[in-house]
């Protein structure tokens, strides 16, 4: 359904991305790991068309994604949906109409301008929100919610739009490892549920091979690593970081890890 062929995006003499290839035959939850620098986030913006290939395709379903234009590229960005570190929220705005934020695609300007949804669609926003376990919140400004709170906002923003693939950047890189774990747990259940594709950059290993079914890896804009997490060996990831001996996976590990072990001890104890 998804096919990437030769991408290649250039800064100056830089390639950001190198050639890089693969396909996507069903709606998988993917993660794509590498360091800083590797070229993830340029991967995923060129994908939801916010950065422009230099070279090769991305192919969805038959159409050639990186040559659409206009109302054609904006309806590509309404069905591959993308959540950030950041959460990109309106603070001042309530939880609701920034999930009401995901339908602007469709509606007027005029509707826009004055903040007019329809019935059916709040109803939407509210079940989705509870879904994701936080329909209560949904009178509060968007500022007034944790981290973890505002990123499954941003997540029912992006749920709103209905669209057939999830693209996240480090949806977890600000978050306490608690609720990465939550946020990780409603990207995996928007996915498993609902069919939609996920691919989400992440920094750590354990996090991709925790909850996804196939991890990409990168290293200098190249992808150096495709496959199931069972095949990400220490020996895999050492290449991918580009490590040497000394390589501890420990090092690109979130506290999801700790977490886990503090649960357990408490557990045993
Ligand atoms: N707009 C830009 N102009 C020039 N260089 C850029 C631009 N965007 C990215 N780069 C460069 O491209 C390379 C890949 O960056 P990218 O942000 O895709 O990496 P990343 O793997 O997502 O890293 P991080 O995890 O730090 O976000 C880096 O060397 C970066 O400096």
């Amino acid at each position: 359904m998804l096919t990437v062929t030769n991408l290649t995006k250039r800064f100056g003499s830089k390639a950001a991305v190198d050639n890089a290839n693969f396909d996507v035959n069903e709606p998988a939850m993917i993660g794509i790991i590498g360091r800083s620098g590797a070229g993830k986030s340029t991967m995923l913006r060129m994908m939801n068309r916010l950065a422009d290939a230099s070279e090769g395709s991305i192919v969805f379903e038959g159409e050639d994604i990186t040559a659409l234009k206009g109302a054609a590229k904006r309806a590509w960005q309404s069905r591959c949906a993308m959540i950030f570190q950041q959460f990109n929220l309106v603070p001042r705005m309530d939880v609701v109409s920034n999930v009401l934020h995901g339908t602007l695609n469709r509606r007027s300007t005029v509707a826009t301008m004055f903040n007019l949804y329809p019935e059916d669609d709040i109803h939407k926003a509210i079940e989705i929100l509870d879904r994701l376990g936080i329909a209560d919140q949904a009178p509060k400004r968007a500022e007034a919610l944790s981290g973890g709170q505002q990123q499954r906002v941003a997540i029912a923003r992006a749920v709103m739009q209905d669209p057939q693939i999830i693209l996240a950047d480090e949806p977890i890189a600000s978050l306490d490892p608690m609720n990465a774990q939550i946020v990780m747990e409603a990207l995996r259940r928007i996915h498993e549920e609902d069919g939609r594709m996920v691919i989400a950059n992440l920094h750590t290993l354990d996090t991709a091979r925790r909850y996804c079914d196939r991890v990409i890896g990168m290293r200098d804009g190249r992808i150096v690593f495709d496959g199931t997490p069972d095949q990400l060996t220490t020996g895999a990831a050492r290449d991918i970081y580009g490590a040497g001996d000394d390589f501890s996976e420990a090092a690109t590990s979130t506290e999801i890890q700790a977490l886990d072990r503090s649960a357990a001890t408490a557990v045993n104890a």
